[in-house]
């Protein structure tokens, strides 16, 4: 990366003109009727080489024109999307305040095509392989509890990256999980969360998997302690925690320390950032519920689109599109977030992943050389799947004062195709709606005349307004299978990517998560006793100590 601010690039500042001179002309409804082939000219579509991936984004309903686009891809040019996307596949450490690689495109590197010399790359098949004779042990039966009896649950001890990928991926596979085996998740420190768990699980027949990359986030261990306990209560002899215990993680000699063999560890990479991380060992519970040859189908999905996104020149590449939209309106209209909306009940938890995601990754105020930014950058991910969301919240995306970029997501086939599929149809009759009514609206006129009698009610009239010009992308893609899935996942990986290379960040750091985990841990240290309570402002003292007097 350039070491630039986005500012710096001459694209960067003509688009800034556009903006200011063009933008209460880029009218979707006057854009689309000046150019029948904008669907054409704005929509590309993906499929992989052996065509059992298929997306199409269109991205015509978006406030560009033909001249807006070409300067967004001029961006990137200036931008050195494409060297940076060389070194990080080539494993340069771009994550330069870790000094280290970034390379989750070695964790699906199918049929070894990209050369990586990292230390450690060479060691991901033998994960893999480690990972996939016990996932089969496991689903066999053939691993067996302290009793003698098969593993019928599992859970997933991790938090953020530990959680996230698998929580999501697992949820959006179910049609692909094996039949009678549970995936429960826990990764909130509040006891609840591990008691309600434990609630439903069995110590004979339940195996805990550690998920931690350095073995040290306290919520994870806290709660792995706290599984421990509640297995001994049953077993007994700690001997037994090697059958029902398992640790995912880069950090062995923490994994011992924990009474983890460490033949039961499955390791990765410093290189392997926790948000990129559901490819590697952390993926272990995905492999568990759907078993090595589907994880294998999500891998090759996903390399599939790492090899798009190397590959594709600048106007065809859509995370460097999906990218190049985005810095659009977070940076000239001034859009504070982006809504995800998948039209897929098996997407349910795709936004919470994404939220992780990009807004780890590039919610960032300095620049890779210690800048502070002049500009926006990483925008507040959000959303949920359709049609909730319609009930929900979307009269704020129709109606109210903030602009919300929104990326539509559906299949074209459902897994469930109940009474016919007639609920797929309707499903996707609102997905096709909803992009239609954000951009085109309904005017005053279209609304007097529905109103009839009623038109001269001047207030009713004009709440019943759609301004429309409300920008969508629409992505349809052939059926949520497990390749499709790992497709989806990276183009929206390498969208971050493009998006932080451009702003000039450090998408792969996480400095913003240490302060509140130092502040916790002094307070943790003050909370039994009022007279430890020092060196706070008085809300937090008094927080407190209130606290403690009531305690
Ligand atoms: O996997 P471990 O090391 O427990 O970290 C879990 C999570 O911790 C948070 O503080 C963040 O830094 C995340 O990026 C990370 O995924």
């Amino acid at each position: 990366m350039s070491g630039k601010l986005a500012t710096d690039y001459p694209a960067w500042s003509k688009l800034q003109q556009l903006y200011d001179a063009d933008h209460t002309k880029l009218v979707l409804k006057d854009l689309f009727a000046a150019d029948p082939e904008r669907f054409n000219k704005f929509s590309r579509t993906y499929d992989s080489p052996n065509k059992d991936v298929h997306v199409l984004v269109d991205f015509s309903k978006n406030l560009i024109n033909d001249e807006v686009f070409s300067t967004l891809i001029q961006l990137a040019k200036e931008g050195g999307v494409e060297s940076a996307r060389d070194e990080m596949f080539s494993g340069k450490h771009i994550n330069t305040s870790e000094d280290r690689a970034v390379l989750h495109v070695a964790l699906r590197n199918v049929g070894n095509e990209f050369k990586i010399n990292e230390p450690g790359a060479d060691e991901v098949q033998g994960v893999l392989d480690h990972m996939t004779q016990f996932a089969n042990k496991v689903r066999s039966g053939e691993w067996k509890g302290y009793t003698g009896k098969a593993i019928n649950t599992i859970v997933n001890i991790g938090i953020g990256g530990s959680d996230l990928g698998p929580v999501m991926v697992t949820e959006a596979l179910k049609p692909y999980g094996k039949e009678g085996l549970k995936c429960h998740f826990v990764s909130n420190v509040d006891g609840t969360h591990i008691a309600e768990i434990t609630k439903e699980c069995d110590p004979e027949t339940t195996l805990f998997i550690v998920a931690s990359k350095t073995f040290t986030t306290q919520e994870t261990i806290t709660n792995a302690e706290s599984a421990r306990d509640w297995f001994l209560q049953s077993a007994s002899d700690k001997a037994h925690i090697a059958k029902h215990f398992v640790a995912l993680s880069t950090n062995t000699k923490a994994v011992e320390a924990f009474g983890i063999d460490s033949a039961n560890m499955f390791k990765f990479w410093d290189w392997v950032g926790g948000r990129y991380s559901l490819w590697s060992a952390i993926g272990l519970p995905i492999m568990l519920y759907i078993g090595p040859d589907n994880f294998q189908e999500l891998l090759a999905g996903a390399h599939e689109m790492d090899k798009h996104f190397l590959e594709t020149k600048l106007e065809d590449n859509l995370p460097v599109l999906l990218g190049l939209l985005g810095i659009w309106y977070n940076d000239f209209y001034g859009a504070q977030t982006h809504a995800l909306l998948p039209y897929d009940q098996y997407m349910h938890k795709f936004a919470d992943y994404f939220q992780q995601g990009d807004m780890e990754s590039n919610g960032k105020f300095v620049t890779k050389d210690g800048r502070r930014v002049t500009y926006q950058t990483g925008p507040i991910i959000w959303g949920q799947s359709g049609t909730n969301g319609q009930h929900a919240f979307y009269q704020l995306i129709h109606q109210g004062t903030k602009l919300i970029p929104a990326d539509f997501l559906a299949p074209i086939e459902t897994q469930n195709p109940v009474r016919g599929g007639v609920h797929h149809k309707i499903l996707l009759s609102n997905f096709f709606a909803q992009p239609e009514a954000l951009a085109f609206g309904k005017d005053e006129e279209t609304v007097r005349k529905e109103l009839g009698a009623q038109a001269d009610n001047e207030a009713l009239r004009k709440s019943k307004v759609f301004e429309g010009n409300r920008p969508t992308n629409s992505i349809l893609f052939q059926k949520l299978t497990p390749r499709t899935l790992g497709s989806l996942i990276v183009m929206y990986e390498h969208k971050i990517f493009v998006q932080g290379c451009i702003w000039g960040i450090n998408s792969f750091d996480q400095q913003g998560v240490e302060l509140g985990k130092i502040l916790a841990k002094t307070v943790l240290s003050q909370l039994d006793d009022a007279a430890k309570v020092v060196d706070h402002d008085s809300s937090t003292t008094g927080l407190i100590k209130h606290y403690i007097s009531r305690a």
